[in-house]
């Protein structure tokens, strides 16, 4: 067997005295100097473990579960394995300062650094005998503002030491700046939460490229922290919701469709095997009504998705288990319909195929029970659906499973297109949510009273003047309202468009407030257009062009579902295209006007294939530089979103934010017309962006950015605030859109373009610095 510890070599005590810099705050192995010993070693005598040596054996970009699983723990390694090499040690002959504790030192002499460390070449390494107290340390020193995050908001030193694994932790090292301190609270916190008390720690590990940590973060830990498969012991957990603050809501609770009673034995089981953990389990009644929807306000649970028959191959006993699927990261904790698709992209990158497909397999489930792909899987989303992308998915999903070789591939592409076509015509091409007269199509859910799943602020601007009317508080209000023991056909109206909203996933801007329901949009006509297109293309391919609906008996072949794709293409010109301003605009269905609000989404037209070569050329000469801003595309420009105020105040999904959905659409939509390098241009801005509060903010990745701000874009104070910022130590999780984003944007970056991220070189220096030739692949 390999032996992976260095051997045990006797040392002189170190001695007293200061190895390091003036007022440097050393981070402590203990209060106590506690050299390394050999577990069942008589104390006396202190050994020292030559450790560099492990380099050979450990990547220093391991996985954390490899990093800080036992094979790494020196409390274990003598029980696991020895390096059978030695090595001469270095012996030091004064008593390090750490074992007076931490405290302040002065600059005796400066050459006093670990000189095996510093000639160590890159493998070097720390060596930190107590976790717990080197992160009260280091935060103590280094987190000024007590956010438990090192920004460069705190206003600490920004240097610590740290001790070297050659000295077991005697002699040490500055560890400096913003970046390197922030790593290294963030190693420290995931290696407590593994239960490590000592660690060695690679200096690679806490320096790493920013641009390779992140990638690497997000393909090896941040989808594994967003992943869900629900089985009978994890339910509960899973089910949990922080958005709803009802007593109602404090179990943990889970509907199921009426006829889906293997789930319900299922999941009577896992409460029965835990009562502890107080899981309700529900039945939903066979037709789900707006009015029961609302019903389930007070009493909201999550909703069955769909499972799959396990079989244990030593018992050969069978119980039921998730698909996989990924959560969108902070409060969002459950299955969303267009977060899903723009997650799969970044997951099929990843290689997790698996989370993708599971995703498909749950928006099949949903179509079936529910009747729409959801707006997420919670009981308050019941009757809401979000941008459909299902046809996209399923077929990224089938190339990667094995395409039209593999049969089972093929039968997962026709149950997604059987379940997408129902989805097509019965949700998106039927009342309310087509208009008749143009042959478009609207956000219109169905839906009664105030959303709840919002912030409880979120409509006091709207609700004031009504509990003044009815001279009541605003709880009172929402009450009565919600209730219908008040009847205001205006603030009906209100809330009608407020969930259209909602569904656009554009929740909230101005572009639809008070509108949304009679707007056929540019977002999901576009969409609608490459449904058909997909459509067509699958009954060709793999339905011998006739396609037997069973749900109405029609019988389709690719043609019909080309000539709808052309008639709605034919529509989207005549009331969309603008050609003035190079936008496709939203059309008002019941004002019969086209509107002006200039919106992102205008390169969905784009993504879809259906902007001619000419309206491709005009979109890039006028509606891009009006929507081109420092940290990428922005939501809609700032002209059309109007001015801010106390009444009128910002919405998340306007001008100054910017987000990965808009992002990543417009770049495949601006490749796919010959526009790959203002794509790159684009993508290099957000990426800039992404990186550089990823560096200055302890690893922080958030749901949304101002596009807008050099120095704090993740800083959006509007609405619900930002998602993935409120952590303590360490972002686990990212944000699962913008993880994609990062993936995908990479792509379009060349070497030099990657080397000028991790420098975090803004946009315009960067742009500025080319050579003509390099400028080209940017479109300067
Ligand atoms: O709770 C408020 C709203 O939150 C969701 O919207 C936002 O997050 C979603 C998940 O990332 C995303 O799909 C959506 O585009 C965001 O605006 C939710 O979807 C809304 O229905 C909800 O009211
Ligand atoms: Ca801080």
């Amino acid at each position: 067997m390999v032996d992976f510890l260095p051997k045990v070599t006797e040392i002189n005590p170190p001695s007293e005295g200061n190895d390091g810099e003036d007022n440097i705050k050393p981070l402590s192995s203990g209060s106590e100097q506690r050299p390394l010993k050999e577990e069942g070693q008589q104390g006396g005598r202190r050994h020292h473990r030559r450790l560099s040596s492990m380099h050979e054996y450990f990547d220093p970009f391991s996985n954390a579960e490899v990093y800080y699983g036992p094979i790494t723990d020196p409390r274990k390694q003598s029980k696991i394995h020895r390096l059978n090499r030695t090595r001469t040690m270095s012996v030091f002959n004064k008593v390090s300062d750490f074992k007076n504790g931490m405290k302040d030192y002065t600059l005796k002499r400066r050459g006093s650094e670990d000189d095996s460390f510093l000639s160590s070449q890159g493998n070097r390494r720390f060596y930190i005998d107590n976790v717990d107290l080197a992160l009260d340390e280091l935060l103590a020193s280094e987190d000024t503002d007590k956010n438990h995050q090192i920004t460069i908001e705190d206003t600490g030193p920004k240097v610590i030491k740290v001790g070297t694994a050659n000295s077991n932790g005697f002699k040490h090292v500055n560890v400096r700046g913003t970046y390197m301190l922030s790593n290294l609270l963030q190693e420290l916190t995931i290696a407590k939460s593994f239960g490590r008390h000592q660690i060695f720690l690679d200096e690679a590990r806490i320096n790493e490229n920013p641009v390779d940590r992140l990638s690497r973060l997000i393909t090896t830990q941040f989808w594994t922290s967003l992943t869900r498969r629900v089985d009978l012991y994890n339910i509960a957990e899973i089910a949990r919701d922080s958005k709803i603050d009802t007593p109602g809501a404090k179990n943990p609770r889970i509907y199921v469709p009426y006829n889906c009673p293997e789930q319900y034995e299922f999941y009577i089981q896992a409460s029965q095997m835990n009562p502890s953990l107080k899981l309700e389990v529900e039945y939903l009644p066979k037709d789900i009504t707006a009015e029961y929807v609302k019903s389930l306000n007070d009493t909201p649970g999550l909703l069955a998705l769909a499972m799959e028959e396990h079989v244990n191959p030593s018992t050969g006993e069978r119980s039921l288990v998730g698909y996989p699927y990924a959560v969108p990261g902070g409060r969002f904790n459950e299955l969303y319909g267009w977060d899903s698709y723009l997650m799969a992209l970044g997951l099929i990158e990843s290689n997790k195929v698996d989370v993708a497909r599971g995703m498909v397999e749950h928006f099949i489930f949903e179509i079936d029970h529910y009747s729409k792909i959801l707006n997420a899987n919670r009981s308050y989303y019941l009757c809401r659906s979000q941008p459909p992308f299902l046809t996209d998915m399923a077929l990224l999903v089938f190339e990667k499973i094995g395409g039209k070789n593999n049969p089972n591939a093929i039968q997962f592409l026709k149950r997604a297109f059987r379940a997408a076509i129902k989805e097509y015509k019965e949700v998106w091409m039927s009342s309310p949510r087509l208009d008749s007269l143009t042959g478009l199509s609207c956000y219109h859910p169905d839906g009664i009273g105030i959303p709840p799943e919002t912030e409880p602020d979120h409509f006091d601007t709207i609700l004031l003047p009504y509990a003044e009317k009815y001279n009541v508080t605003l709880e009172k209000l929402r009450y009565l309202y919600n209730e219908g023991m008040i009847k205001e056909p205006k603030l009906d109206a209100f809330f009608l468009h407020d969930r259209a909203v909602r569904e656009s996933g554009h929740d909230t801007t101005y572009r639809f407030e008070g509108v949304c329901a009679y707007l056929a949009t540019i977002d999901l006509n576009s969409l609608l257009y490459k449904y058909e297109k997909d459509i067509a293309f699958v009954i060709k391919e793999y339905f011998g062009n006739e396609y037997k609906d069973e749900n109405d008996g029609t019988v389709t072949d690719s043609e019909h579902w080309e000539k709808l794709a052309e008639l709605r293409k034919t529509r989207i010109n005549k009331y969309m295209w603008d050609e003035d301003s190079g936008f496709f605009f939203d059309y008002n269905t019941k004002l019969k006007c086209r509107t002006s609000y200039e919106s992102a989404t205008t390169f969905w037209s784009l993504w879809a294939g259906l902007a001619t070569e000419e309206q491709a050329k005009i979109t890039v000469e006028k509606a891009l530089p009006q929507l081109e801003m420092l940290g990428g595309l922005v939501a809609c420009t700032e002209k059309s979103r109007g001015p801010i105020s106390i009444d009128r105040p910002i919405r998340q999904w306007d001008y100054p934010f910017g987000w990965a959905p808009h992002q990543i659409l417009a770049w495949k939509g601006l490749s796919a017309y010959g526009y790959q390098q203002v794509a790159t241009r684009l993508a290099y801005r957000w990426l800039y962006m992404i990186t550089k509060s990823f560096v200055d903010y302890n690893g922080m990745v958030v749901e949304k950015y101002d596009v807008t701000r050099g120095t704090d874009p993740h800083r959006v104070d509007a609405e619900y605030g930002n998602q993935g910022a409120d952590f303590k130590g360490v972002a686990t999780e990212g944000f699962g859109w913008v993880n994609t984003s990062y993936l995908l944007g990479l792509k379009y970056m060349n070497n030099h373009a990657r080397r000028a991220l991790a420098a975090c070189s803004p946009p315009l220096p960067f742009f500025n610095s080319l050579k003509p030739s390099e400028k080209k692949l940017y479109y300067l």
